[in-house]
């Protein structure tokens, strides 16, 4: 397998009312027929931004402004291994058209997925549409009412991905904060996911988050399509199978040491590139995050971070 990376670089294209400019790969090209963000290779010594000015002008013949990065995403195919790195492009002189006689479609987010595009890009469709922060709650302690305050002040703070973790509870008691909690995160239009019994989580209306231990023992996804799966990762092997359950997306790590497991050194954002390599999951990094970690999370392939701490409000 080739060490060598070729580094592409691609525009997010948004026009005014907020869709996404995607081209469609011609015949004569690999992954034909897929459809992509406009852009190209790098050439040798150009930086990113003049490459995605060059690509832009000859594949759309539009002069762009280049905005900021939206991600880096590092990805292996069979034959080659890829940086995909995205910039955001909102400013732009001239009318795109399909100067190499590529199709091109202007899309609103919610409709990305209707369009097959490269494993790369699933990722990058992902952090377009969902959010950049996923909290773990910590437990309640012997408090649930304080517990409660913390939770509504994690919502109101803008969290609207959660997972309801909540190790050494008991099973009723669980049950009942799986209550709360839905109920809560319904009203703010927040995804919650339950992790432990699936029932529990079927029952309660709310997505299911498995254990990296419970992912292995499965062999078929155990929600319906539409109800969201997500699952803990720890390596190679992990992510294959999220994958091949049909996650909507995974948290990987750790990549930093965490105050819940001190001494257990991270993985490092090296060994978590390579990880992310393999797979065209949505990723967020766990252990050690901080919403201040979300950038370089980003330029890692991550979508964002996962946390407990860091994202849980103090009531
Ligand atoms: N432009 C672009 N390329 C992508 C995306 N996702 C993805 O996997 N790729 C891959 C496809 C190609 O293997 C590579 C980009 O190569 P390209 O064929 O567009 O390169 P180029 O515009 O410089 O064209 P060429 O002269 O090499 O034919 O990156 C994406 O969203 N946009
Ligand atoms: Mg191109």
């Amino acid at each position: 397998m080739s060490e060598r990376v070729i580094e592409v670089v691609a525009g997010v294209i948004t026009d005014k009312r907020g869709r996404i400019l995607l081209s469609r790969r011609t015949p004569n090209r690999d992954m034909p027929g897929l459809w992509e963000f406009p852009g190209g290779k790098r050439e040798i010594g150009e930086t990113p931004e003049a490459a995605l000015i060059r690509e832009l002008d000859e594949e759309l013949g539009i002069r762009v402004t280049v905005g900021p990065p939206l991600m880096t995403v590092p990805q292996q195919y069979p034959s080659k291994r890829l940086r995909l790195d995205v910039r955001h492009v909102t400013h732009w002189d001239g009318v795109p058209k399909g100067r190499e006689g590529q199709a091109l479609a202007w899309v609103a987010p919610d409709k990305l997925s209707r369009y097959s595009m490269p494993p790369a890009d699933l990722p990058v469709v992902a952090a377009l549409r969902t959010p950049d922060r996923y909290l773990v709650t910590p437990p309640p302690g012997d408090d649930d009412d304080a517990w409660l305050r913390a939770f509504d002040g994690a919502l109101r703070a803008g969290i609207r991905r959660i997972q309801l973790r909540l190790p050494g509870v008991a099973p009723d008691r669980q049950i009942a904060l799986l209550q709360q909690a839905a109920v809560r995160s319904r009203r703010h239009d927040a995804q919650l996911l339950f992790n432990g019994p699936i029932d529990a989580a079927l029952a309660a209306g709310v997505g299911v988050h498995l254990r990296s231990s419970a992912l292995q023992t499965l062999e078929a996804r155990p929600v319906p399509e539409g109800m969201l799966l997500a699952a803990s990762c720890h390596n190679a092997d992990d992510l294959s199978h999220a994958a091949r359950l049909g996650c909507d997306f995974v948290v990987l790590g750790p990549v930093a040491e965490t105050a819940s497991h001190p001494g257990a050194p991270g993985i490092g954002w090296t060994a978590f590139t390579r990880l992310r390599e393999t797979t065209a999951l949505p990723i967020y990094a766990i252990g050690g995050m901080s919403p201040d970690d979300i950038s370089e999370a980003r330029r890692h392939g991550a979508q964002g971070i996962a946390a407990i701490r860091s994202l849980w409000a103090p009531a």
